[in-house]
């Protein structure tokens, strides 16, 4: 076990016995290689014989690779309380993408939505915005809504510190021990639930109108600031430019324009990224990822901090493991211990400096040269310097200059002719597989 200041690395317990099991399997491995090779030195092997050979050095190399998730799984345990105090934390974005109403629910969406802005985490220091990659109404009617209601929702977490922040978790059987408190807390429920059902209500009407689920596949960008209201977090809607003959890049372009307009409004030095049906089931993983992000030994070598995404609602009869606990929970945790774990695309917390500058030892050359690498607007450039720490925050800018500015970086051709996606911002960029 390795203490570290805001957090605990424990080895697993049985490591002696599952390194055995490594060597025995080994010893296994390598004794048929033996056989196979002294066998093809006594006669001359056939078709059958090489297939079976070919199979086995396949299979073989398969085990001897799986077997470093084996070797040093480590868990994590977090230290929350010792923080440094809420005022002394470092500001956070949430960035929630979206595409299509008819594939990814609008209700659900908003369920994510409202499950950000009731994270765990100072409220002037957090910042959630929605990419709504369709530009459809409903979305923008839908997040309006979903901020009204937040407004409620966000004080009754608070103050009866309720653990699952998705409302609709909350009210269905998943979150039936948060009910079991006094009366008080149960007519509150009652009154919260009331207007949780009025906003779904109010959203299945205006979605209940096919123009207002279509997709506005060509369009100019549109950013609205939903709610700057102090007590909440701030809330943003992004509708990037998109036009049909020009490369979108999927959700890796969504996430490289949120990048760039949370520059000008928020400009946390991390961020989380979440898919649209992926709430957050724990609100108290903002200030967990800190631990990683904060801790004097780590800071400098943690680039983002990966929680696991955890299914519900599937097949009892599942045979073949669709909760993936052989990725989140076994695997994971062997490359944990090793060099660290892989990046999921959802429920990771990321560090806008590890992203767009990689580590701390790498020289600031892309500030040097700075409209190569991350384009022309000087605006967003001020901002990377302002995380670089070369420079402090403006805060002379008005609302609409600051808007005018990231309506500029949410356009298809801002990233030509720079070195988006190949060298800055890397992996952020392509999302090949999405359509
Ligand atoms: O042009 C696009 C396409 C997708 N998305 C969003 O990207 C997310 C992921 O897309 P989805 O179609 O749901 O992909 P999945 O296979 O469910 O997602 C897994 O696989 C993706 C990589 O292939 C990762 O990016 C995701 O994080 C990971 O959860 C969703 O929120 C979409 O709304 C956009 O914003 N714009
Ligand atoms: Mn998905």
């Amino acid at each position: 076990m390795r203490s570290f200041t805001y957090h605990v690395e424990t080895v697993q317990a049985w490591l002696a016995l599952s390194r055995l099991h490594i060597i025995i399997h080994l010893i296994a491995v390598v004794s048929l290689c033996y056989y196979r090779i002294s066998h093809l030195l006594l006669q001359p092997p056939t078709a059958p014989w090489i297939l079976i050979t070919l199979a086995e050095i396949i299979l073989s190399m398969l085990c001897f690779f799986n077997q470093a998730f084996r070797w040093h799984p480590v868990s994590r345990t977090t230290l929350t309380h010792k923080l440094p105090r809420e005022d002394h934390l470092p500001g956070l974005d949430i960035f929630v993408c979206t595409l299509d109403p008819e594939k990814e629910p609008t209700l659900q969406v908003m369920d994510t939505v409202v499950s950000s802005i009731a994270m765990d985490y100072p409220s002037d220091k957090l910042a959630v915005y929605l990419s709504d990659d369709g530009g459809c109404p409903v979305t923008l009617y839908a997040i309006r809504e979903a901020s009204e209601f937040a407004r409620d929702w966000v004080p009754f977490c608070r103050k009866y510190g309720v653990k699952l922040r998705c409302p609709k978790v909350f009210f269905s059987p998943m979150g039936q021990d948060e009910h079991l408190r006094d009366e008080e807390f149960k007519a509150q429920c009652h009154l919260m639930k009331t207007k949780y059902e009025k906003m779904q209500k109010n959203i299945e009407k205006f979605g209940s109108d096919p123009e207002n689920l279509r997709i506005v596949s060509d369009r100019a960008p549109r950013i609205e600031i939903i709610n700057d209201q102090r007590g909440l977090p701030l809330v943003v809607y992004v509708s990037r430019e998109r036009r049909p003959t020009l490369p979108h890049k999927f959700k890796g372009g969504a996430l490289n324009t949120l990048l760039r307009v949370s520059g000008f409004l928020s400009n946390a030095p991390y961020f989380l990224v979440v898919d649209c049906d992926m709430f957050c089931n724990d609100p108290t993983s903002a200030k967990q990822a800190m631990c990683f992000f904060l801790d004097p030994h780590t800071s400098k070598t943690t680039a983002f901090v990966q929680f696991p995404q955890m299914f519900h609602n599937l097949s009892k009869k599942d045979i073949y493991d669709s909760q993936t606990r052989t990725a989140f929970k076994t695997m994971w945790q062997g490359m944990d211990g090793l060099r660290g774990p892989g990046l999921s695309g959802s429920g990771n917390y990321l560090s806008r400096s590890a992203l767009l500058f990689g580590s701390p030892n790498q020289k600031n050359d892309y500030l040097l040269d700075a409209q190569k690498y991350f384009g022309n607007s000087a605006g967003f450039i001020e901002s990377l310097k302002v995380i670089r720490g070369q420079k402090t925050a403006k805060t002379n800018i008005s609302r609409e200059d600051r808007l005018r500015e990231a309506l500029a970086v949410s356009t298809c051709s801002y990233e030509n002719n720079t070195k988006w996606g190949r060298e800055a911002s890397g992996i952020l960029i392509c999302d090949l597989t999405r359509e």
